[in-house]
Formats: C-alpha cells, structure tokens, sequence
C-alpha cells in the first residue's frame, strides 16, 4: 500500500533550533490544526498532546502533535503514524517522523457536519485494517483536536473487536463532550463491523486486551467472553472463575477458532 510517508529531508536540526526560538505556539495556515489555545498544549502535564489514550497496549490516538509534544512521542518508539486532518503537514512534524523513521499514513476523515456527506466505508477499512496489524505498533492515530474524527475511527475499531454500540459511543463522548456530535453518533451507529469482524477474530483482536470494559465493578473478578453471533455482538459474563489471563486468552481464542471453523463448514455445504 502507497503511504505518503514525508520524505523531504531537510537539516532538521536547523529547522528545530529555528522552530524552538519561536516562543509562541506556531500559528498554522490551516484552521484546522490551528493550535487549541482553548487549552494548555500539554493540560494533563505529560507533555503529549491533548486527548492522548492508549487504545490498547501499542495503539494510541491523540489531537494534533505539535513540536512541544515530540520528545514524549519519541518515548513511544512509534512505527506508524495516521494523520486523519487532510492539511499537508508542518514542517516540523514532517521533519519528526521522518528523523524517527515512522511510517506515515495520510488519510482524510471528513468531519460529520452534514447528514448526506459521509467519509466512504472504503476509507474507513483502510484504516480500520491498519489498526487491526500488530505489525504496525507501535501506532499513533490523530486529527486535530483528537475528539471528533479520530472519535469515530475508535469507536469503529471497538465495534470490530467485539464493543457494543453504545459501549463505543461512551467511549466517544468521553473524548468528544461537550461537544459531541449527533452526527458522530449516527456514523458509528451505522457502521456494520461484519467486513472487518473475522479479521478481528484470526488476529485475536476479540477479547482479552480488547475486550469491552465492564459495567459492573465485580465483573473484574470474572471472565467476560465476548462471542460474535450472527450479526451482532453478545456479550455475557460466566461465572466468577479467576481464571488467569492468559487462561482466559486461550479459551477466548479456542472459542474464536471454533467459531470460525463452524462457520468455515458451514460456507462449504
Ligand atoms: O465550532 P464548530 O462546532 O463548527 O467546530 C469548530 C471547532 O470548534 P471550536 O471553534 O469551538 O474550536 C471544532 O473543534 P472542537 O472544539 O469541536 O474540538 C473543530 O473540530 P475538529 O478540530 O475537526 O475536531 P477533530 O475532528 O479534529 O477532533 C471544527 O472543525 P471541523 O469539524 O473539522 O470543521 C471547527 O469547525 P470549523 O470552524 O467549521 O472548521
């Protein structure tokens, strides 16, 4: 696959000394990766940038990463980077991850503003079967202000590996409020992870690490099997057993690996 990873090598040492004189936070040309000064660049004081989350172990989101936040991203050994605001990059940051050797995917997300103007399911595999590659971690996938767009990519990746709808749409709304968006909603709620869902279930992505948080504080106690059906997700507690993870994670994937070989008979009568 072709990635529009920044090649354009310049003497970034240079360009950093030069960006790092400027006191201000660079104003860019483009609104959308304007820098939020709604907010301190870093308000949780890790140096990274705004509505930074580990997705899960080696997949993180975040908004826009702007020069202040690099030396914390560089602690992350990133591999891939997918940029979903349609910008070219800024100097600095094109300079960062090619210096860093990072695999860069630049990939459009439309914002959901307009009840007829969707981003294509295409797009949306893309870069959900980007996330579902190991081989791609560590990864970074941002916008601008890492609520909206980059929201809605989450929210999908959890529909895939076994999240309800409105478990995803939590999570959404907590990144996104107070201004989450009806139409962010509706465009999670109407995407189908069936496409993407055995892919999920050969990569182990069902379960486990990925599986949906729990309601219910003593369920922590107990395993969560999360069983694709036919054409949704059900997801039920067993009784309380503490099994190991790894115990856990093996009867997962057994069950996984039954499901598809059902479902591979199946497709051969
Ligand atoms: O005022 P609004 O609701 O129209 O939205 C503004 C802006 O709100 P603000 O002005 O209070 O900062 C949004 O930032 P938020 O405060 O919501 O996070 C921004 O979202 P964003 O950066 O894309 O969010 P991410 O997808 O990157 O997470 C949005 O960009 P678009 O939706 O991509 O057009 C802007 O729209 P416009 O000015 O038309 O470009």
């Amino acid at each position: 696959m072709a990635h529009a990873n920044n090649r354009s090598w310049v003497d970034s040492d240079h360009v950093a000394k030069a960006l790092c004189a400027i006191k201000s936070p660079l104003e860019y040309s483009s609104k959308t990766i304007n820098f939020d000064e709604s907010q301190p660049p870093t308000p949780d004081g890790t140096g990274r940038p705004t509505n930074f989350q580990t997705i899960a172990p080696g997949l993180y989101r975040s908004s826009y990463p702007h020069l202040l936040h690099f030396a914390t991203l560089e602690d992350l050994s990133l591999k891939t980077i997918i940029t979903f605001v349609p910008e070219d990059l800024p100097l600095a940051y094109g300079n960062f991850i090619s210096t860093q050797g990072i695999v860069h995917y630049h990939v459009p997300i439309l914002a959901n503003k307009d009840p007829d103007i969707y981003t294509d399911v295409e797009t949306v595999h893309r870069v959900l079967e980007l996330m579902l590659d190991p081989n791609n971690y560590p990864m970074l996938i941002h916008c601008n202000k890492g609520k909206h767009r980059t929201g809605c990519m989450t929210a999908c990746f959890r529909k895939v590996c076994g999240w309800t709808d409105e478990a995803a749409i939590a999570e959404y709304v907590k990144y996104a409020a107070p201004k989450e968006r009806e139409l962010d909603k509706a465009f999670i709620t109407q995407f189908d992870p069936a496409l993407l869902k055995p892919l999920a279930l050969e990569r182990n992505y069902v379960g486990g690490v990925y599986k949906q948080p729990s309601g219910d504080t003593n369920i922590s106690e107990r395993s969560v099997a999360t069983i694709y059906t036919n054409n949704s997700v059900a997801t039920y507690g067993t009784s309380e057993t503490g099994e190991l993870q790894h115990e856990y994670q093996e009867r997962v994937r057994k069950e996984n690996n039954d499901l598809m070989e059902s479902s591979r008979l199946w497709s051969h009568r």
